[in-house]
């Protein structure tokens, strides 16, 4: 952070310099007015007035002009250390644990404008405060040495005091929570209307979210009052601090001019400090933020994978997010092998495929590969054409090679089909894809500038089981000759590759060739059996007459959804997306 800011310091210095000159100046020109003020009561020549007036004069000019420099020098300083920390918290970012939802990314965000906020509001003011109030009391006292110990007392109880019930008040304040909590609820009205309509859940719904909307009215108006009471405190406690400085100053055998000079001199010295009890609010809000990004600055770098090797290794890899989600995997791919990763669900199986495209987290061990393309389960379908959606992949490619690619992923005849063909704009604000139609068209983006390394992500899961076997072979077909690593969770289709690699708990469990694994007993046998298992109860089920006990299991046939007992998704058209 320290680094981030190192070049900041000085500009800022420079702002807080001229907000004290800006301040002394509405001090010495309180303190002169007073001065002229009660002399000019005494009607004496106007000679003797004329070096106030004229100090009157410059302390109102130079605080003005010294204002608006501390703005100019203070905005200019925070804005470039935002505009610096903001790529290195995103530099920062980069190959940890990705954000999960668009709550904790605009956090992201506006953690780092909160930065801004602590130096131009909690930080400069702070500064500025203690020196003015210091200066300020040393004045008084050396007018009169009773009336500064009174102005000092005064200060601090308005510079210590005031802002520690700000901060006690603030963090019983739930205002932040609560807002958070309506705009969940606000979320789920909005996005789940039609479920809450159609299982007559709206009424209770919305009477959920006016609770929250009640609640946070009458937290918001008891903040509102506890801040008005500090407020109220400050100007009495400026008030009451005057009365008593002018009053020590007469007892203490002043004139009514040296009196009146050190009480205005109070009341401006605390114009200074009361906005520390705001600042000190601001700093309890906006703390966390600023702890945030130290602790994201100051983590070690993550080593990003290598990207220079022909083959793809992984030597003890460990990905964490917040837990293990791959432990000490170690694997060698050689070019042009077929490998498909098997495992139940939460196995690790997207983080090892994320590992090896340079995406997720790699918290120890070291990764070799080469250039890959993923095709990850949440890959982004653009407001485009269909063309433009696959062109972004391979911006040269012609028609000939689209329609090929397309025909890989078993989805030439739907475009066809459109009116529009390759024309047709899809996505967001475009014709609405189906899970499976989507997922197609992604892989066809993925196949069609035939890389070397291909990594796909269960391609096919949201395929009929039968179109999915063939789009799966044709693919295998395609990539002949070169490397491609597919998540599944279907074991029909498993001869197609070299290898199998079976992950359980984060760790590769089994690996081999299909017949292989399938041949002895072990985790891959388990899943393949349980499968067959299921298969037959289904067709039982589907056709009594058929006979469903007794299931053998046959490693030349193809099992058909690998089972998971958490499972739904096998059961599921559509994609997770
Ligand atoms: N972005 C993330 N942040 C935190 N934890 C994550 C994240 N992604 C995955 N995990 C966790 O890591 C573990 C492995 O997840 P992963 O998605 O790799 O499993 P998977 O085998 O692909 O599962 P599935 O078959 O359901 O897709 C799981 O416990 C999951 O909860």
């Amino acid at each position: 952070m320290n680094r981030v800011l190192r070049r900041t310091w000085l500009r800022l210095f420079a702002a807080i310099a001229a907000g004290v000159i800006a301040e002394l100046c509405a001090v010495g020109l309180m303190a002169l007015a007073a001065w002229l003020i009660t002399r000019a009561a005494e009607q004496p020549a106007l000679s003797a007035l004329s070096l106030g007036i004229v100090g009157v004069r410059a302390c109102a000019l130079a605080r003005g002009a010294f204002r608006y420099l501390e703005r100019l020098a203070g905005h200019d300083a925070a804005l470039r250390a935002v505009a610096r920390l903001r790529p290195e918290v995103f530099r920062a970012q980069l190959g940890r644990p990705a954000l999960r939802d668009g709550d904790a990314l605009s956090r992201l965000v506006s953690d780092v404008d909160s930065v801004q906020e602590l130096l131009l509001r909690c930080l400069s003011p702070a500064v500025i405060a203690l020196v003015v109030a210091t200066g300020s009391v040393i004045a008084c006292t050396a007018v009169v040495p009773a009336a500064g110990a009174v102005l000092a007392a005064g200060l601090l109880v308005a510079a210590v005091a005031l802002p520690a019930l700000a901060v006690l008040s603030h963090r019983q304040d739930r205002t932040a929570a609560d807002r958070a909590e309506l705009a969940v609820a606000a979320a789920d009205l909005v996005d789940g209307a039609r479920e809450l309509a159609a299982f007559g859940a709206v009424p209770a719904a919305v009477a959920r979210a006016e609770q929250h909307s009640a609640r946070m009215r009458r937290r918001d108006g008891r903040a509102a009052r506890r801040s008005s009471a500090l407020l109220a405190g400050g100007v009495l406690l400026q008030g009451a601090t005057a009365v008593a400085v002018t009053w020590s100053a007469l007892l203490a055998g002043q004139s009514q001019t040296g009196a009146a000079v050190v009480g205005f001199l109070a009341l401006a010295a605390f114009e200074t400090v009361l906005p520390l009890t705001d600042a000190a609010r601001r700093w309890t809000e906006h703390r966390p933020a600023l702890r945030r990004i130290t602790e994201l600055l100051a983590a070690p770098p993550i080593a990003l994978p290598q990207v220079n090797s022909e083959r793809i290794a992984l030597h003890d890899v460990s990905a964490h997010y917040d837990r293990p989600a791959l432990t000490d995997v170690s694997l060698t791919v050689e070019p042009g092998r077929a490998v498909a990763v098997v495992g139940a669900s939460g196995a690790g199986k997207s983080t090892l495929l994320g590992v090896l495209a340079g995406l997720a987290p790699v918290s120890a061990g070291r990764v070799e590969r080469p250039e890959t393309r993923a095709v990850t389960q949440d890959a982004h379908v653009f407001s485009a054409t269909i063309r433009d959606n696959l062109l972004l992949a391979a911006p040269g490619a012609d028609r000939s090679q689209l329609e090929r690619a397309v025909e890989q992923a078993g989805l030439l005849d739907w475009i066809r089909r459109q009116p529009a063909g390759f024309d047709t704009f899809v996505g967001e604000s475009g014709q609405p894809l189906s899970g499976g139609q989507r997922q197609r068209l992604l892989l066809a983006r993925a196949l069609l500038p035939e890389p070397d390394v291909l990594l796909l992500d269960e391609p096919t899961e949201a395929l009929e089981p039968e179109l999915a076997d063939e789009v799966l072979a044709r693919v295998r077909h395609a990539r002949a000759g070169r490397t491609t690593i597919v998540v599944t969770h279907r074991l029909a289709g498993l001869a197609q590759f070299d290898e199998v690699l079976v992950l359980d708990a984060g760790r590769i469990v089994q690996r081999g060739p299909h017949r292989e694994l399938v041949a002895v007993p072990g985790p891959f046998r388990d899943l393949w059996e349980a499968e067959a298992l299921t298969n037959s109860a289904i067709r039982a089920h589907d056709d009594p007459n058929a006979g469903g006990g007794g299931a053998t299991v046959d490693p030349a046939q193809p099992c058909g959804v690998l089972p998971r007992p958490d499972d739904h998704r096998t059961r599921r058209p559509a994609a997770r997306r």
